[in-house]
């Protein structure tokens, strides 16, 4: 499965809606089951039909929504059982690998990049509520004492900031499009350093205001439905929306984004989330934020990034692209995806963070 650009023509109004949504390679269909995405075979014109049938624009939407929402229940063991194998052997967990990963990064500054939600909190219903635990928060403090380390979320910086509360680590919020970070040319020290912030949408801010009052109103009709404003982005939720209403709501985004061309939808879990077109996303921070460390172009860096969302996938393919460092994606069951290693949920990564701090520092051992 690879992520595109799914041109969404809206004839009425003659403007192209661009939808960045995970489609499966022509030859490959990719289908939502209780355990999350598994390949099967379908003939290549299925997914032409969707793009140009009269309805089609929509439900390929709906169709992303369901595939990044995962309801239903495996009916194909074998193929599930299968599936599960290649994926461990393509994702090993990084916890059984943690000796390897040690290993690879002799001799090398290892930075930690983080996602917020599903990586460091569990996804809970109210994204109001996606609250990180004690044990996390001093795990990723302990962290933070040991290696650079930087949150980098799809949410509005100033409100992930206000679940982790740590004053030690770099943030990246709107999916990258808001840093706080050190200096360009500034080498990472114990105790923090030059602040520098970079807002690669700012002139974006009046339109993203806009659409979130547009977006509150039209789709305050859908029980369930939630809008976040995420400063440089905004989020419509659905998890807490039926199914049935899925079209509805797809419907309501539609006929808001329609009118501004310069934005653009991309999805999550359980969440189409609308941003700017500009060519920025996690990968870019990630970037960004390795160079403003001192280490662009340097061979002596290994970043770590951990995510569980599509939108994490920029930042592993620049790892993978580099050959440096890697990526783990955080999720139960298979997928497509450019992270190296897996790790099943938060509880997980909290371990495999622990263990980093394990090995830097054998004398805090006690104290996680
Ligand atoms: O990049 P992230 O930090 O992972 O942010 C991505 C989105 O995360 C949040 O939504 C997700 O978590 C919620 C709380 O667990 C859950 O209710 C929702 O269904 C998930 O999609 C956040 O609320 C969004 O604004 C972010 O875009």
């Amino acid at each position: 499965m690879t992520k595109q650009n799914v041109l969404a023509s809206d004839t009425k109004s003659r403007v192209n809606l661009a939808i960045d949504v995970a489609m499966p390679e022509p030859s490959v269909f990719t289908t939502a089951t209780a355990g999350g995405y598994i390949s099967i075979s379908r003939p290549k014109k299925f997914l032409k039909n969707l793009e140009i049938c009269g309805e089609g624009r929509t439900t390929a939407w709906v169709d992303s929504m369901r595939a990044c929402s995962p309801t239903r229940i495996r009916t194909t063991p074998s193929l599930a059982d299968h599936d599960q194998s290649y994926w461990i052997d393509h994702h090993p967990s990084a916890l059984d690998m943690f000796e390897q990963i040690i290993d690879a990064s002799k001799g090398k500054q290892i930075v930690i990049f983080l996602d917020y939600d599903g990586t460091l909190s569990p996804i809970v219903d109210d994204p109001d509520r996606a609250f990180m635990s004690d044990a996390m928060r001093k795990t990723v403090r302990k962290l933070a004492t040991c290696f650079p380390t930087a949150i980098v979320s799809g949410r509005c910086r100033d409100k992930v900031y206000s679940f982790v509360r740590l004053t030690e680590l770099y943030y990246a919020g709107s999916h990258g499009m808001d840093i706080i970070g050190p200096a360009k040319g500034f080498k990472y020290k114990e105790g923090g350093g030059c602040v520098v912030q970079f807002q690669a949408a700012s002139k974006f801010l009046p339109m993203i205001d806009e659409v979130y009052k547009q977006l509150v109103e039209k789709t305050n009709a859908t029980p369930g439905a939630q809008v976040e404003h995420n400063k440089f982005c905004v989020s419509v939720h659905f998890r807490r929306v039926e199914e049935k209403k899925w079209n509805e709501l797809a419907k309501q985004v539609r006929s808001v984004l329609k009118e501004y061309p310069k934005l653009r939808l991309s999805q999550g879990r359980k969440v189409l989330e609308i941003r700017p077109t500009i060519k920025w996303d996690k990968g870019k921070a990630l970037e960004f934020l390795l160079e403003s460390l001192g280490f662009a172009n340097c061979t002596n860096v290994f970043p770590v990034y951990i995510g569980d969302d599509r939108t994490d996938e920029d930042a592993f393919k620049i790892l993978r692209e580099k050959g440096q460092g890697f990526g783990i994606l955080v999720s139960k069951f298979p997928k497509e995806t450019s992270a190296s290693y897996s790790l099943q949920e938060p509880d997980e990564v909290m371990d495999f963070l622990k263990r980093l701090v394990q090995w830097k520092r054998p004398s805090h051992r006690a104290l996680l």
